[in-house]
């Protein structure tokens, strides 16, 4: 029964429908740091996480337990996700579920520091009455800068439009048309914004990009006056030039939620005149808080139970219904990867998938990434799922190249790979038979058509009579059972390959004998999964 640790507050509502999920248990377990936090990872299937916990690279690596970490809300960056997807853990989040209450709580930062409510509610609670000091603005008529055009930044500007502000926006991905139809004059940087904006609000994430976005060169710029808000994370605005800003007058006023560390008593902000800060708010509200929760609870309770995958941002998303009508060329994909890397033992350095016919127009993603778990698992020591393997290709510096052909070939839906590595390139494709039955389709250059599970001795040989009776003769007489015989030829009198599917491992000696044969140039077993017998991670 798979079991769910919840690492920060979560509501009660995500709390009862944990107690009402079907097969799976819970704990609570807040303010878990260190050695104690990845130990208690370690016991668990699942994690639920708000911002509070930090799950860092040597908090996640060698687990092999935990199979994913739902966060309740949109910023994932208190995960790494590299470590994550190595340890095979899918990471998840809730992105919809508080849009609405931190774009609410960035247009209160921007009418807070506009009226000056903390100031003046601090000076009465100090038993001052004071009209004359605390001379606000409107904002009506103003024209507001959103940098990052994405759920948040988009439910700011329809506010902002409510409010009567004129909106400019920033966004790469995002079109001049799409911004025009919603109201945004989008300008073409955060530069061109800068001298014409009253207020600016930023809703990216923290990247190498957004980091600093603004610093003492852009406070130059910006129109003077100018009131900044940041509910989006700590570190787009570069605190000193902030501080340096309003100090010299160039800026009117600054708001935050969110700090480059986190929590933070500390900020040089804290205390000036102008500022006002929350600590991390902008998601705290019920209705923020019971919507992520109830999500992150229903995709963590689906990924355990069903392997659902969606919106995870380490991993392809994955439905149940795609994943079981997908299954049987998982099934295929993963044994071709086995069989591939038996096929070129010792080192692999490229990788070519062509798929053919129905499956190329399917989430082929998740098939690379099963094969890429056949074909690394037998050589690495941590554990390989759908998640990570196609990350320990990458990090070997091979990357699989994917090919998608409408066309059928000999089968309504076929997969072929490819695999270059010590020895010559190696080709082998596989199909699916009836229901959900594997099948080996070719070999090389040779067609044939074998059952692609259990134990397999693959022979080359000169096309010559009697070699398949020689074989199966010696079989015989070690006690070796043969399911059955499949063989592909050049063509008549030329270079052959058999295959035989047997009922268990041969003999040592059955081998040798069979290596003896004049005509037979080489002979291998590989052993894959007995039929219907799949990792857990692929059901
Ligand atoms: N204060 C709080 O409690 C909360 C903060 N957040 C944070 O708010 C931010 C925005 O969240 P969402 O709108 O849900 O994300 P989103 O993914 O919907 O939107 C982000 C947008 O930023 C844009 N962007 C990325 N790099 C950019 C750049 N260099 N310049 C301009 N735009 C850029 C992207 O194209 C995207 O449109 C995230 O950092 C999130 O973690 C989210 C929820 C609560
Ligand atoms: O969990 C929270 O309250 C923080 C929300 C947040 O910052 C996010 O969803 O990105």
């Amino acid at each position: 029964m798979p079991s769910v640790i919840v690492l920060d507050d979560l509501s009660q509502e995500g709390l009862d429908l944990l107690d009402a999920a079907p097969g799976i248990t819970y704990e609570v377990r807040t303010g878990l740091k260190g050695a104690e936090l990845r130990d208690a990872l370690r016991q668990f299937d699942g994690a639920i996480c708000r911002s509070g916990v930090k799950l860092t690279a040597d908090i996640l690596e060698g687990n092999t337990r935990l199979r994913a970490v739902v966060r309740a809300g949109v910023g994932t960056d208190n995960i790494d996700k590299d470590a994550a997807t190595r340890a095979g853990i899918v990471v998840m989040n809730t992105p919809a579920g508080n849009t609405i209450s931190t774009a609410e709580h960035a247009i209160a930062l921007m009418l807070a520091l506009s009226r000056n409510i903390a100031p003046a509610y601090q000076s009465l609670v100090e038993g001052r009455w004071d009209r004359k000091k605390f001379m606000g603005a409107q904002v009506a008529g103003k024209t507001l800068g959103v940098v990052g055009l994405g759920r948040i930044g988009l439910a700011v500007a329809s506010r902002a439009h409510g409010l009567e502000m004129n909106v400019l926006g920033y966004d790469p991905f995002m079109t001049a048309e799409q911004a025009g139809k919603l109201g945004i004059e989008l300008l073409p940087s955060v530069a061109d914004m800068l001298p014409r904006v009253d207020y600016l609000t930023v809703h990216t994430p923290l990247t190498e990009e957004t980091k600093n976005l603004i610093s003492d060169a852009q406070i130059e710029q910006i129109k003077p006056g100018a009131r900044l808000i940041n509910a989006a994370r700590g570190g787009i605005y570069d605190e000193a030039a902030l501080a340096a800003g309003l100090k010299s007058g160039k800026l009117a006023g600054v708001a935050l939620d969110v700090y480059p560390e986190e929590p933070c008593t500390d900020s040089p902000l804290f205390g000036m005149e102008g500022v006002c800060c929350t600590p991390h708010l902008g998601a705290s509200t019920e209705e923020a808080q019971t919507q992520v929760a109830v999500e992150a609870v229903e995709l963590l309770s689906a990924y355990l139970n069903t392997g659902a995958i969606r919106c995870a941002v380490n991993v392809p998303a994955v439905d149940p219904k795609t994943l079981e009508s997908l299954r049987g060329y998982l099934d295929v994909a993963y044994r071709l990867g086995r069989l591939a890397a038996n096929l070129q033992p010792g080192s692999v350095n490229s990788c070519r998938l062509t798929y053919r016919g129905e499956i190329a127009d399917r989430e082929t993603k998740v098939l690379t990434a099963a094969f890429a778990a056949g074909l690394v698992e037998g050589a690495m020591a941590e554990e390989v799922n759908l998640v990570n393997a196609e990350l320990m290709l990458r990090e070997r510096g091979i990357d699989i190249v994917e090919e998608c052909r409408g066309d059928m070939g000999a089968f309504r839906s076929s997969m072929t790979v490819e695999v270059g590595g010590g020895g010559p390139t190696r080709r082998v494709s596989g199909t699916v038979f009836g229901h959900n039955m594997p099948r080996l389709v070719s070999i090389d250059d040779y067609r044939l058509e074998a059952f692609l599970d259990g134990c397999m001795l693959f022979f080359s040989h000169k096309d010559v009579p009697g070699i398949i009776g020689k074989v199966g003769t010696l079989f015989g007489e070690h006690g070796v059972n043969i399911a059955q015989m499949a063989v592909g030829r050049s063509g008549p009198g030329g270079t052959a390959i058999g295959v035989l599917n047997i009922d268990g491992e041969p003999p040592a000696a059955a081998l040798e004998a069979v290596r003896a044969l004049d005509a037979i140039s080489s002979a291998t077993v590989i052993s894959l999964p007995a039929a219907g017998h799949l990792p857990p991670w692929l059901g």
